[in-house]
């Protein structure tokens, strides 16, 4: 399948094993700190709450990974329709399951490009009643950023890699829905999407 999707793509900018290298590093991270009771410094297991869609394959392999007893949700959260353009103003369309009132949020993304959609939900995790929110995004696109968002409380911003200003699929993230189930990121070919 990836085979027959190469063509569409431009340039790959992280394979499969450059990816789960840097996803099992990340993990490593957040398992040291909130370590739980054998660390008394450390903050209680957080509980993750995947952005959906594009957040499936990434929290699915960052929670393998993590070796504290954990919880898992998710909230959708979608801007970009069948374009390449954020609307700037995140339609939310499924809520949490898990109540995060004094609890320790982690939101995990698979890409911050112009920071609205963590924006949104960080607001809305901290009217929840989270004691504090970090983020891990598999990708950060700063050279697209138009919307300042600050992890809440003591949270911490994790992120995988810095990704250039370019517009990309796969490993979870599409143009119009398609895509998401190449097992690495790379360029789509502008003709495919213009
Ligand atoms: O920083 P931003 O400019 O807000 O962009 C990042 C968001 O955009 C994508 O989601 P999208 O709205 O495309 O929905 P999807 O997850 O269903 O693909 C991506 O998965 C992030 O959630
Ligand atoms: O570069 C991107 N690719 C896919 N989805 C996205 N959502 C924001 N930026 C991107
Ligand atoms: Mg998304």
């Amino acid at each position: 399948m990836a085979l027959k999707l190469q063509p569409h793509i431009e340039r790959v900018l992280w394979d499969q094993q450059q990816i789960s290298r840097r996803v099992t590093e990340l993990a490593s991270q957040i398992s040291a700190d909130f370590g739980g009771a054998a660390n008394s410094d450390s903050p209680p297991p957080p509980v993750l709450v995947g952005v959906a869609t594009g957040a499936f394959l990434f929290l699915a392999d960052l929670v393998r990974n993590i070796d504290l007893p954990i919880s898992v949700d998710f909230v959708r959260a979608e801007s970009y329709g069948s374009g390449t353009i954020s609307s700037g103003a995140p339609k939310l369309s499924l809520d949490l399951k898990v109540d995060v009132k004094g609890k320790h949020v982690i939101l995990v993304e698979d890409i911050v490009d112009t920071g609205s959609t963590l924006s949104c939900l960080i607001a809305y995790l901290e009217s929840k009643g989270a004691s504090s929110v970090s983020v891990c995004a598999f990708l950060d696109k700063p050279t697209r950023r138009k919307v300042h968002f600050q992890p809440l409380g003591q949270g911490k911003f994790y992120k995988g890699f810095e990704c250039p200003d370019d517009f990309v699929v796969g490993y979870g993230m599409d143009f119009a829905e398609l895509y998401r189930n190449l097992p690495y990121v790379g360029v789509l070919k502008p003709e495919y999407y213009k």
